[in-house]
């Protein structure tokens, strides 16, 4: 697995060419091909598109993207500079919607580069520096723990069913759903990993599939109709899957085709797992009504996969990228702080407590 780790980055930062590198996640599985990012339209495009994708990539890319993209400024005095990266920010925010890590990364790098005004502007863009690739350790270390919490509901031979892919390449390591399978696989769990294909764009079976395969996971691909049936004939004992926005009361916005997942959990008795870092925890969002759904072209459910179109010239289509699942439908949420059941909030309050103590202890992490 160590393997997967090293040759499947999903982004990383190329201080010396101040670029984005990144595993451009639309020309896989057929092939491994690495973008060099180092404008603001080639970071929005890589994103919008899905190049880069999955909630904690896309908040790592942004970061290192705005870090690439303010280190090329030439301003000198701050008021300009800061004027460039608002911009920046505001250009790279217009890219996708739902996934909250992309808008919580940008206001991080807002606060360190506030925080640091007094310095001179070269000063600052080193703190950028730090500042994104705390981000993209931070991320790894929650991963990691997310893992463990998680595995501590699992046993070993358990058939597990996830949606989309939020493995390795979704995250900077790891990933958050998978990031029990792949802990569990170094610990002799024999996870039976059974991954929806998930349409319209087959983050399943071209991503999930491909990691664990890579991985050497047993992992068994189906059609996203084809779940009840896993569930009905007794394979699967926990449904487990990532996040891109979790409101306060739990109502949690994931890849569409996962409330449905969460609605026949329910019906077979089988537990649904929602993981994810606190940082898809959205403060300002009570619950899943305030969480934008992100609905991308209709090309991606009628021409993209197949050879030739697939539906009628001009049928109308809707494509939602996200649906929400309700809490009271979700058995668990885990986090790289604990696990949490309902009522959500009173945990999250308690987490954020814990976190603003934390940063308070340490001070800002990228202070010289
Ligand atoms: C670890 S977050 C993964 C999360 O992101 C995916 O969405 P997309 O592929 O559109 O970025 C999906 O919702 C996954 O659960």
């Amino acid at each position: 697995m160590g393997q997967l780790f090293t040759d499947l980055q999903a982004v990383r930062l190329d201080v010396e060419a101040n670029a984005v590198i990144i595993l451009d996640q639309t020309s896989l599985p057929g092939e491994k091909v690495y973008l060099s990012l180092s404008t603001k339209e080639a970071v929005w495009d890589a994103i919008h598109r899905l190049k880069v994708r999955g909630a904690p990539a896309i908040g790592i890319t942004a970061a290192y993207g705005i870090y690439v993209c303010c280190k090329s400024l030439r301003a000198r005095k701050f008021d300009d500079f800061y004027k460039g990266f608002v911009e920046i920010r505001d250009y790279f925010e217009s890219s996708r919607p739902t996934a909250v890590n992309l808008s919580a990364a940008l206001e991080r790098m807002e606060r360190c580069v506030l925080r640091n005004r007094e310095l001179p502007v070269s000063r600052i863009k080193r703190q950028m520096l730090r500042e994104a690739l705390a981000i993209r350790d931070e991320d790894a270390a929650s991963c990691h723990r997310i893992g463990v919490y998680a595995l501590s509901l699992l046993r070993p031979g358990m058939g597990i069913l996830t949606h989309c892919n939020a493995g390795h390449l979704a995250v900077s390591e790891y990933g958050t759903a998978l990031a029990p399978v792949y802990l569990g696989q170094q610990q002799g769990y024999n996870f039976k990993v059974y991954a929806d294909e998930t349409r319209p764009l087959l983050q399943g079976a071209r991503l999930t599939a491909y990691e664990l395969r890579y991985a050497g996971v047993d992992i068994t691909l189906i059609c996203d109709n084809m779940a009840s049936v896993v569930m009905r004939k007794g394979w699967v004992q926990a449904v487990i899957v990532g996040c891109d926005r979790i409101a306060m009361n739990g109502d949690t916005a994931n890849k569409v085709g996962t409330s449905g997942l969460a609605i026949m959990a329910r019906h077979y008795g089988i537990p649904f797992y929602v993981l994810g870092p606190t940082s898809t925890i959205d403060r300002r969002c009570p619950d899943g009504n305030a969480i934008v759904i992100e609905e991308r072209g209709s090309e991606e459910v009628t021409d993209m996969w197949y050879a030739r179109r697939m539906a009628p010239d001009d049928v109308k289509v809707y494509n939602p990228a996200f649906d929400v699942t309700p809490a009271n439908l979700i058995t668990a949420i885990v986090t790289e702080r604990g696990i949490a059941r309902a009522p959500y909030n009173e945990t999250f309050e308690r987490w954020f407590g814990e976190e603003e103590k934390d940063s308070a202890e340490t001070g800002s992490k990228t202070e010289e």
